[in-house]
């Protein structure tokens, strides 16, 4: 990078701004260390969150142990996770869940084998942006002429890791192909106690919705639910309690007596007006882009006996 930096500006004077990655002293950002191993925690604990799931008293392997792993390893262990560092082939993965952190690490073959294990993969574009992201960082305090501290960058990299995900994944957890996914508590012969549902929407219904999305649930026997209505599941996981009952806060909760049609929303939190998706300010595009917070709000619409 500093051989780039030099050659470009041999003929153009000093220009920073043209080549990321470079060091401190020739106009590097600083966090630049921890910060890809950063944003696959944050980018992990937004997937573990779809799971009702947090690090906190998980078991993880990591494979390669450089500045990514060696990052990763120390900020899972910081959140409660156990690590046990070893190599595995595909034929051998126990893990529920797999975060690309290197580039391409997933060969075709080993993908096939642990998609038809069940094993829920995150893709390396998602898992590792925090890279990238730090080097649009370094570009724009280049071309600001201004460095950053390092707590400044911190910040602005889990804020803009907080919004990606939320873009990103959190459409997805708060619905997948419109059917009850878990449903905690609840006797379905005695009827003892009630049932809580969670319920999904297809993300790419979600992205494009610009009508009230409609839910049917209450197939139940007793007849009674509790629908919980959430705007953010990452806050909910994130105190480490992976029992969303019990973390759940009472005005998340409506209570049902019967069977019913929910309604969602998308809503956008800073615009107050339904937002249009793009499909080009997918992954990456969080990098320089205007967000908005959405959550989803759920009327009950009307009782189906
Ligand atoms: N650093 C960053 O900011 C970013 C990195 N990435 C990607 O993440 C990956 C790791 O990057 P980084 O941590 O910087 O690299 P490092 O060179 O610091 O570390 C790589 C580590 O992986 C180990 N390794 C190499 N091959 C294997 C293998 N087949 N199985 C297990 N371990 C292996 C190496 O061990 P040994 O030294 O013994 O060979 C080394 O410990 C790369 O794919 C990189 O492109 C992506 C985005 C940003
Ligand atoms: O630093 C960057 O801009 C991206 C880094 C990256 O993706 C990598 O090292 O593979």
């Amino acid at each position: 990078m500093a051989w780039i930096l030099d050659e470009y500006s041999k003929f153009h004077g000093h220009s920073p701004a043209v080549v990321t990655g470079k060091l401190i002293d020739l106009g590097g950002s600083l966090g630049r260390e921890a910060a890809t191993g950063c944003g696959v925690v944050y980018a992990t604990e937004a997937l573990l969150a779809e799971y009702w799931k947090a690090v906190k008293g998980l078991t993880s392997v990591i494979q390669g142990f450089g500045n990514v792993g060696s990052w990763v390893a120390r900020l899972i262990h910081e959140r409660g996770c156990k690590v046990i560092a070893v190599r595995e082939n595909a034929e051998d993965v126990k893990e529920k869940f797999i975060i690309e952190a290197a580039n391409h690490p997933t060969d075709p073959e080993a993908d096939e084998i642990l998609s038809k294990k069940g094993v829920i993969m995150m893709p390396d574009i998602y898992a590792n942006a925090g890279g990238v992201t730090i080097s649009y960082f370094e570009w724009v305090q280049n071309i600001q002429g201004f460095m950053w501290d390092e707590d400044k960058v911190n910040k602005e990299l889990k804020r803009r890791a907080n919004k990606m995900n939320h873009k990103v994944i959190f459409p997805g957890i708060i619905a997948l192909n419109l059917h009850v996914i878990h449903e905690f508590g609840g006797n379905q012969d005695t009827g003892d106690e009630q049932p809580m549902y969670i319920v999904r929407i297809d993300r790419q219904r979600w992205l494009h919705l610009h009508e009230p999305i409609k839910i049917n649930i209450g197939n139940h026997k007793t007849g009674r639910a509790t629908v919980c209505v959430f705007k953010d599941p990452l806050e909910i996981a994130s105190d480490g309690n992976s029992r969303p009952r019990s973390a759940m806060k009472k005005r998340h909760l409506l209570q049902l007596k019967q069977p019913a049609t929910i309604i969602g929303l998308r809503y956008s939190f800073q615009q107050r007006r339904q937002e249009t998706y793009d499909p080009g300010n997918s992954v990456f595009g969080f990098v320089g882009h205007r967000f908005c917070h959405f959550f989803l709000v759920c009327l009950v619409f009307s009782v189906l006996a």
